[in-house]
């Protein structure tokens, strides 16, 4: 598959914090869930995309298109959403509506409005006299009927209650359907994730950890139920350790191990997603295979 936005060697330094090197193309026709901890520089990487961070090295192409460069045309590529807007605060959700929407030329009327219901949007209340929760509504009311062909979002459901969640996680999938379009959004929420993304790109503490397929990510890791006959070495392929089990990055080699030396375990579990990102997240332990280096 063609990718539709491509990052090379990019790096970024804001005072003590170091984003980068990232190297990364997403597919068309993809979900991308931009997972990390906080301050782990998923603002910053978006906002970079958006070309609004000056970036000290690297170069960013959105359909071969370079983005500091003078052609511009790669702006209509991309529908944004920010975490926080600025500058909406004195206008009505139908004031906005009529400065955005001319500026897309696939822009969805239709999908505007049904978001509008759906949510229960007063378009007649000033943007910021509208709770938080709301506010994040309008924002992608504005944002995702913008029909560009990659849609950005930066922790669009942190405020939303749960079920708006489910509502836009569901307008989410039916705007996928057509053909050729890529979402990349940031987000804590492991329903989210788990619902929708394709690949996971992780980053900790602004260092890319990986871009992988979620499904094959479920299976790569596994837990060993020993009970109390915990064995006291570390096993192949150990991340994790807790009482009565372990957990294996790498289950081949740590049934094998365990066969070969007559160590039986009770039985064997998989993982949850959000133990999965927990484990990617807390890399201080690990060597690049996410092995467990210092027991
Ligand atoms: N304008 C700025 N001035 C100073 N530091 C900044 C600025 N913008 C970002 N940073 C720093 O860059 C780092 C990454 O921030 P960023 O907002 O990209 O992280 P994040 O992964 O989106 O975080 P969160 O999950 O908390 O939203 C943080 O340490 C933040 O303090």
């Amino acid at each position: 598959m063609e990718p539709i936005l491509t990052i090379s060697n990019l790096e970024k330094t804001i005072e003590e914090f170091h984003l980068g090197p990232i190297d990364i193309s997403f597919e068309k026709g993809t979900i991308t869930a931009l997972v990390g901890n906080n301050g782990s520089g998923k603002s910053t990487l978006l906002k970079s995309i958006m070309n609004l961070v000056q970036l000290d090295r690297g170069l960013i192409k959105l359909d071969h298109i370079s983005i500091n460069g003078e052609d511009e045309s790669w702006k209509k590529l991309i529908a944004y959403q920010p975490q926080t807007v600025v500058g909406w605060d004195p206008f009505t959700g139908t004031t906005l509506k009529k400065l955005i929407a001319p500026l897309y030329p696939h822009w969805d009327e239709g999908l505007f409005h049904k978001m509008v219901k759906l949510f229960d949007i007063p378009l007649d209340k000033k943007f910021g006299k509208l709770s938080q929760g709301v506010q994040q509504k309008l924002n992608l009311a504005l944002t995702i009927p913008r029909n560009a062909p990659l849609l950005i979002l930066d922790e669009p459901t942190s405020f939303m209650d749960i079920p708006s969640k489910k509502i836009l996680m569901d307008l989410l999938v039916d705007w996928m359907e057509e053909e050729n379009r890529t979402l990349i959004i940031a987000s804590h929420q492991v329903e989210d994730i788990r619902k929708l993304a394709d690949f996971l790109f992780v980053l900790h503490n602004g260092k890319m950890i990986g871009n992988f397929e979620k499904e094959e990510l479920m299976e790569k890791y596994a837990r060993y139920w020993f009970g109390d006959s915990l064995p006291a070495i570390t096993i192949p392929g150990e991340v994790v350790r807790e009482d009565g089990y372990i957990i294996s990055c790498k289950p081949r080699d740590t049934e094998t191990y365990l066969k070969e030396n007559k160590i039986e375990w009770r039985h064997r579990s998989s993982l949850e997603l959000e133990d999965i990102i927990t484990i990617l997240l807390t890399p201080k332990q690990q060597n690049t295979e996410g092995e467990l280096t210092l027991k």
